[in-house]
């Protein structure tokens, strides 16, 4: 059963329409969502709360129908908001702990589960502090925690990577990708980083305007290339002269070659190469393309010039 499926979902605002026809269905695991700031990432999940009725369309989560079941479904899903919603003067632990109660728990299974979470999500001595002193990466912790504290079977995270510096980002998305392994909650999550995405989840949902671009496996995104990346030891510019002599179309990139795969042969033709000249073969393996490539590849849809022209950052960290 989809985690979550929509048919025709449209929204539209008095000067905008966020979201335009989208009809999408997602099975368990970690499903990222992709879109430049205002696709609609977060009316989408408004929306998949039951908190906004859409224009026109219908959605379900987790088998639950949007529009009549919006309390049971807030039951079953945590929900990390994008924007800034703790208060400063509690600390993480009477924050997480009060979370925990309005969401049913008895006061000591609510304690429990509160220290469990905020362990899980990394905050340990700090937790008994007041969140006003806490950095951003803590307080991304803090509302992650509380999401996730009273045992949903489904996450929505928007942009939970927003404002972290590298490290910070980096521990966020290993702690997405332990959600989604080891405590078995589907998840989804938002970005406007297409490579961040990539690294953590098995599903790519990608939105432009409201309208849905594609949605696909991330290992569709990332299908092998037609190069094959050799990099030895030295000799690199020796090995490239050879390969070229032997007509294989061949490139330097940085320490590597880049070499065209024309077939079986080329393979061959690179290990010959590497014994003739006694080198030392560190790598030879068929590229994957990165999810970034694949979506520059996307033919824009038709509407006015510029209008789903998605606007990406790249370089995002992998
Ligand atoms: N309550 C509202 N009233 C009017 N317009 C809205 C409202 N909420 C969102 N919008 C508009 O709908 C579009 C989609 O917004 P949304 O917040 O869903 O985008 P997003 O993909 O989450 O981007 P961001 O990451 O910047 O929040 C934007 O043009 C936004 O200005």
């Amino acid at each position: 059963m989809p985690i979550i499926a929509t048919q025709g979902l449209t929204m539209r605002f008095p000067r905008v329409t966020a979201l335009d026809d989208l009809s999408v269905a997602v099975e368990p695991g970690v499903v990222g969502l992709v879109g430049a700031n205002g696709a609609g990432k977060s009316t989408l999940i408004k929306i998949l709360l039951g908190l906004l009725p859409p224009s026109t369309g219908t959605a379900s989560v987790l088998g639950m129908d949007i529009a009549r079941e919006g309390v049971k479904i807030r039951e079953s899903v945590g929900f990390m908001p994008e924007y800034e919603c703790l208060p400063p003067d509690v600390s993480a632990t009477e924050f997480v702990v009060h979370m925990a109660r309005m969401c049913g728990l008895p006061p000591t299974a609510a304690r429990e589960r509160a220290a469990d979470t905020l362990r899980h999500v990394g905050l340990y001595e700090e937790r008994y502090r007041p969140i006003g002193g806490y950095s951003t990466g803590m307080r991304q912790r803090v509302k992650l925690a509380q999401a996730l504290v009273h045992d949903p079977k489904l996450v929505f995270l928007d942009e939970p990577t927003n404002g972290l510096d590298p490290a910070g980002r980096d521990e966020m998305l290993d702690l997405i990708r332990r959600i989604g392994a080891e405590f078995g909650i589907s998840v989804l999550v938002t970005s406007h980083l297409l490579g961040e995405l990539e690294r953590v989840c098995d599903h790519v949902v990608i939105i432009d305007g409201g309208r849905l671009l594609r949605s696909q496996a991330v290992e569709a995104y990332t299908t092998e290339s037609g190069v094959l990346t050799v990099e030895v030891d030295e000799g690199r510019d020796a090995l490239h002269r050879v390969l070229h002599e032997h007509g294989a179309a061949v490139r330097a990139e940085g320490r590597f070659l880049v070499v065209d795969i024309a077939g079986e042969s080329t393979y061959d033709l690179v290990r010959d190469g590497v014994a003739e000249l006694g080198l030392r073969l560190i790598r030879m393996e068929q590229r994957r393309h990165h999810i970034e490539e694949v979506f520059q590849e996307t033919p824009a849809a038709p509407g006015p010039p510029g209008a789903n022209v998605p606007n990406l950052p790249q370089g995002a960290p992998r």
